[in-house]
């Protein structure tokens, strides 16, 4: 049984977790988390020094600490890091506590928005497309195991994706 009123977003770097999750929690009047920030609100550092200090594995044991604190609380939307997906324990939380929403856009797109970023640390490659194309080609398939939506991002503006994630929660909840 899905949690009342929790909706998290995953999908790739670039997909719009962030940015989409902060206008539709607004729009629904929900309480907007992201993990990343809320990772860096706790430690009181950025993510680009986590990994420097701790490496990418720290990062995800803190990444899943901070999920598992969030997941359990009531009406909110929750934007997630990219590799959310990776562990299990984050797969059965997301799924099990609210409706999970992918948001999804090619690698292209997904290059551009996130081109010349330096706060991705998994991005900051001789080659970021190629790093983006290898992820999705091992994630891809983890967002679509837990995902109850799949929106595709390419070309559409942020407030239709809102309206696009908020019509089709409808219909959902409808044929519930
Ligand atoms: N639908 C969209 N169309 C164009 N640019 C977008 C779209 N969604 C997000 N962006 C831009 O892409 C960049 C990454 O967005 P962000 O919300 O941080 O993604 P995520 O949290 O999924 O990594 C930001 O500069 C944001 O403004
Ligand atoms: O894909 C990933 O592994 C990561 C995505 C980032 O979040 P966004 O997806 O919001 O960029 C952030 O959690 C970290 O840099 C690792
Ligand atoms: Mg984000």
């Amino acid at each position: 049984m899905k949690m009342a009123g929790n909706i998290f977003l995953i999908g790739l770097m670039g997909a719009g977790k962030s940015t989409v999750g902060r206008l539709l929690s607004k729009s629904l009047d929900k309480t907007f988390y992201d993990s990343d920030h809320e990772i860096e609100r706790k430690t009181g550092v950025n993510i680009p020094l986590i990994f420097e200090l701790e490496g990418e594995s720290g990062f995800r044991k803190r990444e899943s600490q901070a999920i598992a604190e969030l997941v359990v609380l009531n009406n909110i939307v929750l934007a997630t890091g990219g590799g959310a997906v990776l562990l299990q324990e984050n797969r059965d939380a997301l799924s099990a506590h609210g409706i999970v929403v992918y948001l999804r856009a090619s690698v292209d797109e997904l290059w551009h928005r996130t081109r010349g970023d330096r706060n991705r640390p998994l991005l900051q490659t001789e080659n970021p497309r190629e790093r983006l194309q290898t992820l999705f080609s091992q994630r891809d398939p983890l967002y679509r195991e837990i995902a109850d939506l799949v929106i595709d991002t390419g070309g559409q503006p942020v407030t239709s994706i809102v309206t696009q994630i908020e019509q089709c929660l409808k219909v959902k909840d409808a044929n519930a």
